[in-house]
């Protein structure tokens, strides 16, 4: 056996393969388990406890119970127990790593990129923990004071997707434990893995038993549907599709719930002709094969200014030829599969049928042939206005190109979504890059710049897009409610 083959088997062996309930990993109560596939080969990684709605309501009850004393543990206390939590993901990077790539597909340079910035969400939340700042004022007549406290919102529902699997989850999981509220985390069934090795390390940098409570399941409804409508559960944060989004949005209606919600994007991305073209290209290399191309952010309709779109497309097309395709844990991965067939199988329905609408195919435009769900990194210029390619989330390796000739016209386009996550903008003129700033319909905007994650910053979207804000200073709001005290007149007696 290889040391890669010898890494891996080692490293799923280590992987906790039950349910995280009351600190205790146990099977489900229906004895089930589900299968993990490597999207690569197609192959089962690993088989895990399936959690069902008894697994569920058992979760929700070791989280409601743990919740008194935990929001009791100084702030302090807290942000030392994700400290540690971050120093121990960091030493564990390259397993980090590697079960991400096993279980997701992305390329392991990618996945080490993610355990640095999934990793860093654990730091700035141990930092911010002490940071969760009231105040005190004299109202204005004087009469009173006014006394207001932040507190825990209690225990809360966190369910996260499949495309950054350690990410996602510590971007809800760090923020709750610095506020102070306890948590069942549903993981995604196509890659549970990373959060199953996560919990272990949260347990073993000190997480009381109870506090992060873990139910991968195959029956995401049927389990985490009663936990929605049960009164004790205080907040729920979603990250996944729009439509799924819409779902839970509505169930959460029932209760009154507060919700996060970090959902889809259609992300445009403009080149004005007064861009750098080269640094334009570069970015979107980043900004659309990231994750190849499977993330929220990825941008996925190109705007380009007519006069600069052929040598745009021209570099582009050369440069996403260039990459090299094959599975994740290869060293020269590039371009890892995509997660399953359907997602493959969608990704090239949307390009046949932007190419039978007339759209020139620059390059790729097709799966690749063998085991595995790969797509070839592909370029589509002159697509139609109006193609479906241009108002779906494509998820896969795959740029389509418009042209617009005023600035004008360009806002027009890039606001032409449902969808309001991110904008990519390139030019060199920083008035014009601060004018799509304010005119665009979005979340987040990275101005000559491909990528626009990260821990200190406010990541979230308008529109469709969701509701609320992950990261940042603003990240730990969504776990914490406002209490305001208001206090009689401390001079009522006289001065
Ligand atoms: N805005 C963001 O920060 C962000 C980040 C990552 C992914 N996403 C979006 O996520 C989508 C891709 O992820 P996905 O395919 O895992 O999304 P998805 O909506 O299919 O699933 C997301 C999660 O919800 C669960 N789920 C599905 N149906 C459910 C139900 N009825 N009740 C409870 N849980 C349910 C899934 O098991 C998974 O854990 C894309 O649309 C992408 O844009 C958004
Ligand atoms: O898929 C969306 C999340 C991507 C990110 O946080 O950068």
């Amino acid at each position: 056996m290889s040391t890669n083959a010898q890494h891996e088997s080692a490293l799923l062996a280590s992987v906790p393969t039950g349910l995280l309930i009351g600190g205790q990993w146990r099977p489900a109560a229906s004895g089930k388990t589900f299968e993990v596939e490597d999207p690569s080969t197609g192959k089962v990684l690993l088989r895990l406890a399936d959690a069902g709605p008894e697994d569920g309501a058992a979760a929700l009850d070791a989280a409601a119970a743990a919740q008194d004393s935990w929001a009791k543990v100084p702030p302090r206390e807290r942000g030392e127990i994700l400290r540690r939590a971050f120093e121990l993901v960091t030493e564990r990077a390259e397993d980090f790593a590697l079960l991400m790539t096993l279980e997701m597909g992305k390329p392991l340079a990618e996945a080490r990129g993610e355990v640095t910035y999934g990793a860093e969400f654990l730091r700035w939340f141990s930092e911010e923990a002490v940071r969760a700042f009231g105040r005190y004022s004299v109202s204005p007549d004087g009469k009173s004071r006014l006394l207001v406290t932040k507190k825990p919102v209690g225990p809360c529902l966190l369910i996260t997707p499949w495309n950054f699997p350690l990410a996602m989850a510590t971007r809800k999981v760090a923020p709750a434990v610095a506020a102070g509220c306890t948590m069942v985390l549903k993981s995604a069934n196509l890659t549970p893995l990373t959060s199953q090795l996560f919990a272990a390390v949260m347990m073993e940098a000190g997480l009381p038993a109870g506090v992060l409570n873990v139910i991968p399941t195959s029956t995401a409804g049927a389990t985490t549907g009663p936990l929605i409508k049960d009164p004790r559960l205080r907040k729920l944060s979603f990250t996944g599709s729009t439509e799924v989004g819409r779902r839970l949005l509505s169930d959460a209606a029932e209760t009154v719930l507060r919700t996060s919600m970090e959902l889809g994007g259609n992300a445009p991305f403009v080149v004005f002709e007064d861009a750098d073209v080269d640094a334009a290209v570069a970015g979107a290399m980043l900004a659309k094969l990231r994750n190849m191309g499977e993330a929220c952010t990825a941008a996925n309709r190109f705007i380009v200014q007519e006069s600069v779109a052929q040598d745009f497309a021209k570099k582009f097309a050369a440069k996403m030829a260039e990459m090299t395709i094959s599975r994740g844990t290869e060293p020269e991965s590039q371009i890892g599969p995509l997660i399953d067939a359907k997602s493959r199988d969608k990704v090239h329905e949307l390009v046949t049928a932007a190419v039978n609408d007339g759209a020139v195919l620059m390059t790729g435009g097709a799966p690749v042939d063998g085991p595995g769900y790969f797509y070839q990194p592909t370029l589509l210029l002159d697509v139609r206005a109006g193609d479906r390619i241009l108002s779906q989330e494509i998820f896969g390796p795959v740029a389509p190109i418009i042209t617009f000739s005023t600035e004008d016209e360009a806002v027009r386009l890039a606001n032409n979504t449902e969808y309001g996550l991110v904008a990519y903008i390139f030019t060199k003129d920083l008035n014009r890059g601060i004018r799509m700033g304010e005119r665009l319909e979005t979340g987040m905007l990275g101005l000559n710049a491909g990528v626009v994650s990260n821990a200190a910053a406010p990541f979230g979207g308008v529109k469709q897009s969701g509701l609320g804000r992950e990261g940042g200073l603003e990240g730990i709001e969504e776990y914490l409610y406002t209490q305001y005290i208001g206090i009689a007149d401390p001079y009522a007696g006289g001065r």
